[in-house]
């Protein structure tokens, strides 16, 4: 789609905010280099925000759930209700994410992008152009009308949570999700299915087998579309998406447009990461990535996205608590740039001529 909102320009990280961040590392009390991976993301913070003194403290939670037509398939441990039960649980404080957004003090947006829930879930904001995707092995998960609004409940979220943000932590929730976002990675990564499906929420052997070719099927059905469109993002997202992949890649879209960093969290994160880069590939300079999942195909999704995570837990909720418990890092980051002591503060002699 020419002119959509999704192409129109991301910000410009700032050149003269990272040389001034570099400069500093380089006179605080320690030899250079020798924080590491935290130098380089209070610099990368630094230009992304424009600030001598970044920081990761205002940071919204957007979580987004949706359900999958392609779980008929068999393709998930669970059934589709837990989806709506999980959303339940996320309003009532009682899953991982609200209990890690409580303990870092980050205010947890939920949203409905997409859901079987006939009516409201209490806690949670309504923005979904229909009740779940339809089986994207046997037909396109969504219309365009479809992709079209769930894109824009990603940017609306970002509109009302994302004001005054220090950067936005994203999550999902959304039994199947797997599915979709593994068929996203072959589709757009050129990666193949083999090697890259893996559990999910807990798949034994003989069951991702079948999930793997019930992608395999979706890929050959929808695989010559993909790549004959104009922008083979959006095509590939309507046709083996999901919602809440749709409403993240659109809220990474927003949010890069507006200057605003994203922590990404897992494997369902990712592949709505290289949905985003297709569709407007600025978005990847406001990128972070959290950590690696468990799930068998992160490791490569990364690469493809040429991103080194964090954290490697063996994690594989999903949710954002990945990209929550990477947070803590960025803030110590921010708080070694802005308040360790120069050598000349410190009086303490610099390296020693060779
Ligand atoms: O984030 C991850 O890396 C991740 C890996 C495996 C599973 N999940 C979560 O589990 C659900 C999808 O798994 P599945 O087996 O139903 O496709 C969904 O709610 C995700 O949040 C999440
Ligand atoms: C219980 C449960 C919690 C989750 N959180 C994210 N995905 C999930 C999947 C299940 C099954």
């Amino acid at each position: 789609m020419a002119g959509a909102w999704w192409s129109g320009d991301c910000a410009v990280l700032s050149r003269e905010h990272a040389e001034r961040a570099e400069a500093r590392q380089a006179c605080l009390t320690k030899p250079p280099g020798a924080l590491g991976r935290l130098e380089t993301l209070a610099v990368e913070l630094a230009a992304m925000q424009a600030r001598d003194r970044p920081r990761a403290a205002r940071v919204p939670v957007l979580l987004f759930a949706a359900d999958h037509g392609v779980v008929a398939q068999g393709v998930s441990a669970f059934p589709a209700e837990v989806t709506v039960q999980m959303l339940a649980n996320f309003a009532a404080g009682g899953a991982a994410i609200a209990v890690l957004a409580r303990e870092l003090g980050l205010p947890l947006h939920l949203r409905d992008v997409g859901t079987l829930a006939e009516g409201p879930v209490p806690g949670a904001t309504v923005d979904k152009p229909c009740r779940g995707t339809r089986d994207l092995s046997a037909e396109a998960a969504m219309d365009a009308v479809e992709v079209a609004h769930v894109l824009e409940a990603g940017r609306r979220a970002v509109d009302e949570a994302g004001q005054d943000a220090d950067l936005l932590l994203l999550g999902e929730m959304g039994i199947g999700n797997t599915t979709p976002a593994s068929a996203l990675a072959c589709a757009l990564a050129a990666l193949p299915a083999d090697g890259l499906v893996g559990a999910g929420t807990g798949l034994d052997d003989a069951r991702i087998e079948g999930k793997q070719r019930v992608i395999e099927r979706a890929l050959a059905l929808h695989g010559g579309a993909i790549a004959a469109a104009p922008t083979p993002a959006l095509e590939a997202l309507r046709r083996v998406g999901g919602l809440e992949i749709a409403a993240m890649a659109g809220a990474m879209v927003a949010a890069a447009q507006r200057g605003v960093p994203v922590l990404v969290d897992g494997f369902i994160v990712s592949a709505a990461a290289l949905v985003a880069v297709g569709l407007n590939p600025g978005v990847r300079d406001w990128l972070l990535f959290s950590h690696c999942s468990a799930e068998r195909g992160h490791a490569r999704l990364l690469e493809a996205l040429d991103a080194t995570p964090l954290l490697r837990l063996d994690l594989r909720l999903g949710e954002g608590s990945g990209a929550a418990l990477a947070l803590p890092l960025l803030r110590l980051a921010c708080a070694l740039h802005n308040d360790m002591a120069t050598f000349e503060e410190a009086a303490v002699a610099g390296a020693s001529p060779a």
